[in-house]
């Protein structure tokens, strides 16, 4: 079951980053500019951001089952009508598509762990999940470039329709929300009665007023949205501008910071379930963060090895999300666990959205005025002003950090008694 969700999982991570590698193609063919492909892409983003909430919803009211193949089946569809499009209304509704269908997928299989695997483990298969949806992304980077030399785009989204409507319903005929559902006895995670169900809107309101929430909250748009943020986008400038390097010279920096967290994803949800603590790995990650951000700031690096560390300490600092996730599934019920990891995907979705154009916004005000070949000429000082917000949103996660509650990975109840029995 968990194979089927994470192929599907990892197929959405493709169609959300493929267009990149097409993208000259898209503008040649429909002859548009980067702004209206940019637009077009973007339909995702804002469909998926949109919907992650009400996903979380449905994940805790309906199942990951139904969620999960039905989205599978829509982004399927997205993704067929993507790869037939004559016009760019309908490329956009393939996009509009793809985001409404991908939006159930990530949570309905974050609800799906909480149900399935024992929650000593949370951590480790949050960390396996997230890793291997990024392995979809990196192969829409480097790997599909190579096959869009022996194939159109249109035919690699045909066959990514064909394969996802495939998978949405083998889902449908195969995964079980939960053990029970299975015709097991009982659900290993899942303690409520009939009796203890509210309307599905006042559990939501609950989850929003939970307060063990809001600080993992901003810890976790501390390191993972500056970082998604700047490694999307201005990572990579901020070096071709300040060094003179060529843009393949410095995605290097990016890409050895996106490997530190995919790599620590795993490491790290592993680890702090192993020691049986939350806390001390949110706190860590928000301070490494806040260093990596200060250190880009103040100290001299250069774009070798001293810069390759600092990247490198951003990009670790940022799998906190795995060790985030897990602590907000373990502050809630089991029963809105769905609703509480939705709302913070959504918070880092919604920052990452914001801090790109607020760090642009930075470096335009303090810009000298300077041109170079028609376009503005930005030097190390200007992207300075950008790392301070950077830095400052990562400080602000750091001081939530030490709010975060500690869940011991889910046996807050069992300490709290044991410590009480011995203060007796
Ligand atoms: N713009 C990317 C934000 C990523 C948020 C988070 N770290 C994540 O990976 N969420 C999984 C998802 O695909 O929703």
């Amino acid at each position: 079951m968990y194979i089927l969700l994470v192929f599907i999982f990892m197929l959405g991570f493709f169609e959300r980053f493929a267009p990149g590698a097409f993208a000259s193609d898209l503008m040649v063919e429909f002859k548009i500019t980067g702004a209206t492909l940019g637009s077009i892409t973007a339909v995702y983003f804002v469909t998926y951001t949109a919907l992650q909430i009400p996903a979380g919803v449905l994940a805790d009211r309906v199942g990951p089952k139904k969620i999960v193949s039905t989205g599978a089946i829509i982004a399927g569809l997205g993704s067929l009508i993507f790869s037939l499009s004559p016009t760019l209304a309908l490329i956009s509704f393939g996009r509009f598509l793809v985001g409404l269908g991908g939006a159930t997928v990530f949570i309905g299989i974050m609800k799906f762990n909480t149900q399935w695997f024992n929650k000593k483990n949370y951590g480790m298969i949050s960390g396996v999940t997230l890793l291997l949806g990024n392995l979809g992304a990196a192969i829409s980077a480097g790997p599909l470039a190579v096959l869009l030399s022996y194939v159109t785009w249109r035919n690699t989204f045909l066959t990514t329709g064909v394969t996802a409507i495939s998978l949405g319903i083998l889902i449908y005929l195969f995964v079980e929300n939960s053990p029970k559902d299975a015709g097991f006895n009982q659900n290993m995670n899942d303690s409520r009665t009939e009796g203890m169900k509210e309307k599905w809107y006042k559990e939501l309101i609950q989850v929003f007023l939970n307060k063990d929430i809001w600080p993992i909250f901003i810890a976790s748009i501390g390191t993972n949205a500056t970082f998604y943020a700047f490694a999307g986008l201005w990572g990579i400038p901020l070096l071709t501008d300040s060094f003179d390097l060529s843009n393949k010279q410095a995605s290097l920096n990016t890409t050895i910071g996106l490997t530190a967290y995919g790599f620590f994803s795993l490491v790290i949800g592993w680890w702090s379930d192993k020691a049986g603590t939350r806390k001390p790995f949110v706190i860590g990650s928000s301070l490494i963060s806040a260093l990596g951000w200060l250190g880009l700031i103040i100290l001299p690096w250069q774009p070798g090895w001293s810069g390759i560390l600092l990247y490198l300490m951003i990009g670790l600092a940022a799998a906190q999300m795995v060790v985030s996730f897990a602590v907000v599934k373990e502050v809630v019920p089991s029963w809105v666990a769905g609703m509480a990891l939705a709302l913070v995907n959504t918070g880092v979705f919604l920052a990452v959205s914001l801090i790109q154009p607020l760090f642009g916004l930075m470096i335009d005000l303090s810009w000298s005025g300077a041109w170079m070949d028609g376009a503005r000429q930005y030097s190390f000082e200007n992207y300075r002003s950008g790392l301070w917000l950077t830095f400052a949103i990562s400080f602000a996660g750091l001081i939530a950090s030490f709010f975060v509650t500690e869940t011991y990975c889910g046996e807050k109840e069992v300490r709290d008694i044991q410590k009480k029995a011995s203060s007796i």
